[in-house]
């Protein structure tokens, strides 16, 4: 049985998502892989990258927090990894307690930090006076406060509530109501060019010298290509240096991206191909 890994325990938002995503492949419904969770995202990407797993499934970015900064740093450390498939998936925070108890009584909110994030404002307005405590993953965040019974709150998936054995104070805390994560496949092999549309994400480490992003960006413009998203990272070897993380709309090997790869390489700047996918469908659940 193949194995996909997720950023666990039992009752993460990854974990939600990976079962929902699975339904909606048909390559899996068959055989369907054997899900493993991971205590952290540079674990399960090096254990797919060691050949370990045969897939992980991540999450890169949200829609009210931005990136996920832990997987796009480590998708740019491995050397072995393809990006195959995306997944947008709607994120819902709820209050989870032991039981029932005014906003006022919590003394502590356990969660991840992109949760925490994602509910900033709430945490702001009605548990100013609550310590924050930043936990590997919503679920593991559920799965420490369950143990003790103190005044203490954990952020995380409805689901969490059930699994856990605990009180679902308050549902749809995030500061957008529209909110959601985007989720990545990530595997061995680049995936083949789909029936509609791909996407192309690309890795390009950038000189620290004038005009160098306009050149790299022209060369996309010049071909008509449409940029669905770059953002930059530290490149971690100096302050104020960093690489971009780049998605066009295209097949890799399709002649326009060739041409773009093929000029960006007599430029001598430096690219490093993340995946080729098919686009996700709008989902009518969010947008
Ligand atoms: O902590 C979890 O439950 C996760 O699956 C991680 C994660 C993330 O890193 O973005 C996934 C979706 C939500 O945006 C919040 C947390």
């Amino acid at each position: 049985m193949k194995k996909m890994g997720f950023l666990g325990p039992k009752g993460s938002f990854s974990e939600e998502a990976i079962h929902l995503f699975l339904a909606t492949q048909p390559e899996f419904k068959d055989s369907p892989p054997e899900l493993i969770p991971f205590p952290t995202i540079p674990r399960l990407l090096f254990a797919c990258n060691d050949k370990e797993i045969d897939w992980a499934f991540v999450p890169l970015e949200n829609s009210t927090e931005g990136q996920v900064g832990v997987t796009m740093d480590t998708l740019g450390q491995t050397e072995h990894l393809y990006i195959t498939r995306e997944f947008v998936h709607p994120i819902d925070q709820c209050l989870l307690t032991h039981e029932p108890m005014s906003l006022e009584q919590i003394e502590r909110i356990y969660s991840h930090e992109q949760a925490i994030g994602q509910c900033r404002e709430f945490l702001e307005k009605h548990l100013p006076h609550a310590q924050q405590v930043t936990c590997l993953s919503t679920a593991e965040a559920a799965h420490r406060i369950s143990s003790i019974r103190e005044n203490w709150a954990a952020i995380g998936p409805r689901r969490a509530a059930r699994l856990y054995n605990l009180h679902l104070l308050q549902e749809c805390i995030q500061d957008v109501t529209l909110n959601a994560t985007r989720f990545v496949l990530v595997g061995h092999h680049l995936a083949e060019m789909s029936d509609g549309e791909d996407k192309t994400s690309l890795l390009v480490i950038a000189a620290n010298t004038p005009g160098s992003l306009y050149r790299i960006l022209g060369e996309f413009a010049k071909r008509q290509i449409n940029l669905s998203r770059i953002e930059s990272r530290p490149s971690k070897r100096k302050l104020g240096e960093y690489v971009f993380f780049v998605d066009v709309d295209g097949y890799v090997f399709a002649p326009p991206i060739q041409d773009v790869l093929w000029a960006l390489k007599q430029e001598r700047i430096s690219v490093k191909l993340l995946g080729s996918y098919p686009k996700a469908l709008p989902d009518e659940r969010i947008f």
